[in-house]
C-alpha cells in the first residue's frame, strides 16, 4: 500500500506541513515556536484540548444526572436501596430508572459485544484503514485490534475475571463486602465465616445479597470505556480537527517532542481514499452506539448507585484509556508497537 498524504494545499487540512522539533534546536522556519512554546516530553501524556473538551462530556454526563436526581422531586422523594443499588422497583420514577428495561437489558448487559461489533464494522468499512469490506490485514487495521484488545483486556479484568473473581469484586471483598444468603439462614451464617462466594454474579445466581462493601458501577465503567474506545478510534481516523490529529503531542526515539502530523508522516499508512467520504456505515452504527452509551450513562447518573460510586468507576474507566491511547504518545516502544489511531 503506498503512502497517500496529500499535499500541501490550505493551512487546515491535515498533514499539509512538516511539524518542527518542539523541545529541540529552533529552526528558522519554526514560526510556530512564537506560538507554541517548546515542550517537555511529559506534555505528550496529557490530551489536547479538543480531546479535553471531548473527555469532559463525561464527568458532564454525571454532572448533569446527579443534579437531575437532585431536583427532580419524583426521584428525589423514590426510596433508594444501597444493596439493590437502584430504586425498589416498585418505586421506580422512571422507566429507565428499572433494572429490567429493555436498553439495560440488551444493550448495556452486552455492552461489550456492542462496542465490539461497532469497532469491527467501522475497522472494516472506513476507507482510512483498508480497502473496505474486504478483509485485509493492513497495518492500522491491526493496531487498532490490539488497541482494542489491551481495552478489552482492561474491561475483562474489572467485570469479569481477574485470575478469579473481576477487580470490582475483589474490591468489594476487601472493603468489607460479602455475599448474605438471607433466604437460608444456615448457610448465611456459614457464608459469613466463609465468604465462598466471590463473585457478584455467582452470589446472586444462588439468591444471595451481596451486601455490605464498596462496589463501583460496572455500568459507568463500561459505557464510559466502550464509548470512549470508539470515539478514540474513530475521531482521529474520519476528523480533520487538528487537536484530535495532528496537533497530538508525541515523544520521538531521540526524546524530543514533535506533533503526530510528523510522525504520520515518517509512517505513511496512508489509504487513498482517506477521510474524503461522508460517514460509511461503520461510521453510522458505531455514532448510534456511542449515542445510546451516552444516553444509559445519563441514566445510571440519574437513577442508580451512589454518587462515589460511579467517579470512581468513571476514574477506573479512564485508566485504562490513557494507558492504550495516551501513555504510547510518550513511550515510542510502546508506540511502534500500538500505533495511534489515525495514523
Ligand atoms: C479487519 C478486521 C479485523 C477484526 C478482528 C476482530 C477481533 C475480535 C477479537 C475478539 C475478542 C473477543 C472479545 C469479545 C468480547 C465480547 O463481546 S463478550 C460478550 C458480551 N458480553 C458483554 O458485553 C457483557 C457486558 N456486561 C458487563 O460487563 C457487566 O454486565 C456490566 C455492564 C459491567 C454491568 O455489571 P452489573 O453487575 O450490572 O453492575 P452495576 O453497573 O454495578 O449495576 C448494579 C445493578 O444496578 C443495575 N443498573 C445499573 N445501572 C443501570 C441502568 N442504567 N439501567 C438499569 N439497571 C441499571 C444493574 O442492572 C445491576 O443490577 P443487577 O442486574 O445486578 O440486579
Amino acid at each position: 500500500m503506498s503512502a497517500r498524504r496529500k499535499t500541501p494545499s490550505t493551512p487546515s487540512t491535515p498533514h499539509t506541513y512538516t511539524e518542527p522539533i518542539l523541545n529541540g534546536t529552533p529552526t528558522p522556519s519554526s514560526t510556530n515556536m512564537r506560538n507554541n512554546p517548546p515542550r517537555t516530553p511529559a506534555s505528550a501524556l496529557f490530551p489536547t484540548r479538543l480531546e479535553t473538551l471531548l473527555i469532559s462530556l463525561y464527568p458532564g454526563t454525571l454532572l448533569l444526572g446527579s443534579i437531575f436526581s437532585t431536583l427532580s422531586p419524583t426521584t428525589r422523594h423514590a426510596p433508594y436501596s444501597a444493596t439493590l443499588q437502584s430504586h425498589p422497583p416498585d418505586f421506580a420514577p422512571s422507566y429507565f430508572a428499572q433494572k429490567r428495561n429493555i436498553f439495560n437489558v440488551f444493550f448495556v448487559k452486552q455492552g461489550w459485544a456492542w462496542t465490539t461489533a461497532a469497532l469491527v464494522l467501522f475497522l472494516l468499512t472506513h476507507p482510512s484503514l483498508g480497502p473496505p469490506m474486504r478483509p485485509v490485514l493492513t497495518p492500522r487495521r491491526v493496531r487498532a485490534v490490539l488497541r482494542y484488545l489491551l481495552v478489552t483486556l482492561w474491561w475483562a479484568g474489572v467485570t469479569q475475571w481477574f485470575f478469579g473473581a473481576p477487580l470490582i469484586d475483589r474490591g468489594f471483598l476487601l472493603t468489607g463486602g460479602q455475599c448474605e444468603l438471607i433466604k437460608d439462614p444456615g448457610a448465611r451464617e456459614e457464608m459469613s465465616n466463609t465468604r465462598e462466594y466471590v463473585t457478584a454474579a455467582g452470589c446472586k445466581l444462588v439468591g444471595g445479597q451481596w451486601k455490605g462493601g464498596y462496589d463501583i458501577s460496572g455500568h459507568v465503567f463500561l459505557l464510559t470505556l466502550g464509548s470512549a474506545l470508539l470515539w478514540f478510534e474513530i475521531l482521529p481516523a474520519v476528523s480533520r480537527a487538528e487537536g484530535l490529529r495532528d496537533g497530538r503531542r508525541v515523544v520521538m526515539s531521540d526524546g524530543k517532542v514533535r506533533t503526530a502530523a510528523s510522525e504520520a508522516q515518517r509512517e505513511s499508512h496512508g489509504v487513498e481514499g482517506e477521510a474524503e467520504e461522508g460517514p460509511g456505515l461503520g461510521m453510522k452504527v458505531a455514532l448510534g452506539v456511542m449515542g445510546m452509551m451516552w444516553w444509559m450513562l445519563l441514566m445510571t447518573a440519574a437513577f442508580f448507585h451512589t454518587w462515589f460510586e460511579k467517579w470512581t468507576a468513571l476514574v477506573v474507566a479512564f485508566t485504562g484509556l490513557w494507558a492504550v491511547y495516551f501513555l504510547p504518545r510518550a513511550v515510542p516502544a510502546m508506540r511502534a508497537i500500538v500505533g495511534m489511531p489515525g495514523v
